[in-house]
């Protein structure tokens, strides 16, 4: 299966940011893509974080759920729709939800971010949990290339998360790193998550200067089960696109059976 994660660097018009994925998910069905990726908070990353909670929807359905679903079906494709911004019992606070959408526009999984970011330096602070409620939810779903698990940006520091999930083929990573974050940590735990799950990591990240001032890493790829990285951008909006060998994962499970050797409670 060939598979695409998409980079932007949303602005603060949400339209804009629409017109763009909706051009970088025909370029990847172009070339070949049966399934893709969109960033964390595609639609809205240029956006103060206050201002992020105007734009969200009821999870019964709206503007950015139908055009997620419009995609997937015209194009044939499988479209993990990065993230969005969905409404929550607090009025005050939105779920940053990752919905899949199969290549019928049906809708297949919801995932919201579990863990939310914070961080200060001086410089720069971030705290999510100001406008985001988080999920409480693990989520996994079937593809024809095996189990695919999801996790959206600051959840790739919880390495426990993905074990929860049993073996998948691939883990997809939606995200919105911070350049200062980013290029410390963020290939490191994207190749550590890779190397001790034995899967594919496909990875869509936001990467430049937003119109709030805020600059993120990019870098999204494709890492293999050995922890080799396949395919990666730097910054600037494009995509990143590959094959997933499922006979090389297997062989590599099976001469180092390390997911085997799990013993638990230890
Ligand atoms: N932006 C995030 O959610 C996470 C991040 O930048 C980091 O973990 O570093």
């Amino acid at each position: 299966m060939k598979v695409a994660a998409i980079q932007m660097v949303s602005v603060s018009k949400p339209d804009t940011n629409i017109q763009t994925a909706e051009r970088l998910l025909r370029q990847a069905k172009s070339q070949g893509a049966e399934l893709a990726v969109l960033p964390e908070y595609w639609s809205i990353m240029g956006l103060r974080d206050t201002d992020k909670v105007n734009f969200a929807e009821p999870s019964s359905g709206g503007s950015l759920q139908s055009f997620l679903a419009q995609m997937a079906r015209e194009l044939q494709m499988t479209i993990i729709g990065g993230t969005i911004p969905l409404q929550s019992e607090d009025s005050q606070k939105i779920y940053n939800a990752c919905l899949v959408y199969d290549a019928n526009g049906m809708q297949i999984a919801r995932y919201d971010k579990i863990h939310l970011f914070g961080f200060q330096n001086g410089e720069e602070s971030y705290q999510e949990s100001n406008t985001i409620k988080e999920g409480d939810d693990i989520v996994s779903f079937e593809s024809a290339i095996g189990k695919i698990g999801l996790g959206v940006c600051y959840d790739l520091r919880f390495p426990e998360l993905f074990r929860n999930m049993g073996p998948c083929s691939l883990l997809v990573l939606p995200a919105a790193f911070t350049y200062t974050t980013g290029q410390a940590h963020w290939e490191i735990l994207l190749r550590a998550r890779a190397i001790e799950n034995q899967c594919y990591v496909l990875a869509s990240a936001q990467g430049g200067i937003h119109d709030s001032g805020r600059r993120t890493w990019g870098h999204s790829m494709l890492i293999d089960p050995w922890g080799k990285v396949i395919t990666c951008l730097d910054e600037g909006e494009g995509l990143v696109i590959a094959d997933l060998d499922l006979d090389a994962m297997l062989k590599i499970r099976s001469n180092l059976p390390a997911l085997k050797h799990r013993r638990f409670g230890c």
